[in-house]
């Protein structure tokens, strides 16, 4: 860690998280939260160029009144989880917080829920990454560039690929060199930001940047609703979803240009050989929301196929209600399947513990076991 590194991450205070606004309020703090911290150190700092971080409280009553030092981040214990946000790769109102309803949830169980059952989460903090945009001149209320000629464009919102991995590799890396997200972690994406995660664990060489940001790759992908295959679903949209094409067009065209083979080397339903560069990899979660209307189920279909192909990779496929952004909105299901992810990062000790209350629908269909790890 170089001295930028350390006072732009002191330069953002940790802020408590309480439990004041989960059902069982008792207003403790269950957690710590750094919001926009810039991930890039120095003058060059873009608006979109920053991240957010929690840690959970740790146990004891007075130690959890304090908020962690700096220097904790590599001595707390357990595993981290990275999340990288939706939104087509252009959407201004879809940022870092949108991990926000997620992580409370989350740190209300590892703080409070799970402690009374006698076991202990092994999750040590959590990030969500933001990253630079690609232009969206027809967004209602805040387009880019600015209807106004006049006035002076973003520019966090003029990039391109491979500006949008870039910019998550470089986030990376900094958690990385503050001692975050070392050794086995889980990196998870929802829509677009799952595509920027199987990006991540493929060879940074394939985007031809000039100085690809170094990292240590997570051990388990976490894919919700995600995009998989551009060209496949914009050459042949499924039944029901053929009314979406333009508008594929149009944000794929505004993230990648025009050349079709961009797409597809960017894609990990078509881009080739890439679970080679994985050699980190144990296992995929593949999420598809019950009522997704923007993001047909084809798309995990396709992945899916290649996987068969081209790895021996475990997948799993888990279900979630809502639509395309009612999982992320809530956070309940999505903080539940990021638990069962890291909960599987060791599987030194598998001991399973049911979470869900059993009138839960998704109780029944066994999709809620978390391995968890004695205290
Ligand atoms: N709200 C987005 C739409 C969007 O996010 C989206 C639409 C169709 C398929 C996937 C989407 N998002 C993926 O990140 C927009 O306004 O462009």
């Amino acid at each position: 860690m170089t001295d930028q590194d350390w006072s732009t991450w002191a330069s953002v205070p940790w802020a408590p998280v309480t439990d004041s606004s989960t059902a069982t309020s008792s207003g403790n703090i269950i957690g710590w939260h750094k919001q926009r911290v810039p991930y890039v150190p120095g003058d060059h700092c873009l608006s979109l160029q920053t991240l957010d971080v929690w840690i959970p409280a740790s146990g004891s009553e007075t130690d959890s009144q304090i908020p962690p030092q700096t220097s904790d981040l590599p001595k707390l214990p357990g595993r981290w989880l990275v999340f990288i946000h939706g939104g087509a790769w252009r959407d201004p109102k879809v940022d870092s917080s949108s991990f926000s309803a997620a992580a409370l949830k989350i740190l209300s169980i590892v703080t409070t829920r799970i402690p009374k059952s006698g076991w202990t989460v092994p999750l040590a903090g959590m990030a969500s990454l933001n990253y630079r945009l690609s232009p969206y001149p027809t967004h209602p209320e805040d387009p880019s560039p600015p209807s106004d000629p006049g006035a002076t464009p973003d520019p966090a919102r003029q990039a391109k690929h491979p500006d949008h991995i870039q910019d998550v590799l470089t986030g990376i890396a900094f958690l990385q060199r503050l001692g975050g997200a070392l050794g086995s972690y889980l990196l998870a994406g929802h829509s677009c930001g799952a595509t920027l995660a199987f990006q991540a664990v493929m060879n940074p060489t394939r985007w031809g940047l000039e100085n690809p940001p170094v990292i240590a790759k997570p051990s388990i992908l976490l894919g919700v609703n995600g995009l998989y295959d551009l060209a496949g679903f914009i050459a042949h949209p499924p039944r029901g979803y053929e009314h979406l094409r333009m508008a594929y067009d149009e944000f794929t065209r505004a993230a990648f240009g025009d050349d079709v083979r961009v797409w597809k080397a960017a894609c990990p339903a078509t881009a080739e050989a890439w679970p080679k560069d994985w050699i980190e990899g144990k296992r995929l979660y593949l999420v598809d929301s019950e009522e997704d209307t923007l993001v047909p189920n084809d798309q995990i279909e396709a992945l899916r196929k290649f996987l068969w192909a081209n790895s021996s990779l475990p997948i799993e496929l888990r279900g979630a209600p809502g639509g395309h952004d009612e999982i992320w909105i809530k956070g309940d299901r999505l903080a539940e399947l990021c638990l069962e992810a890291v909960g599987r990062l060791d599987l030194r000790q598998g001991i399973r513990v049911e979470l869900l209350p059993e009138d839960d629908p998704y109780y029944a269909i066994g999709m809620s076991m978390l391995t968890l790890t004695p205290m």
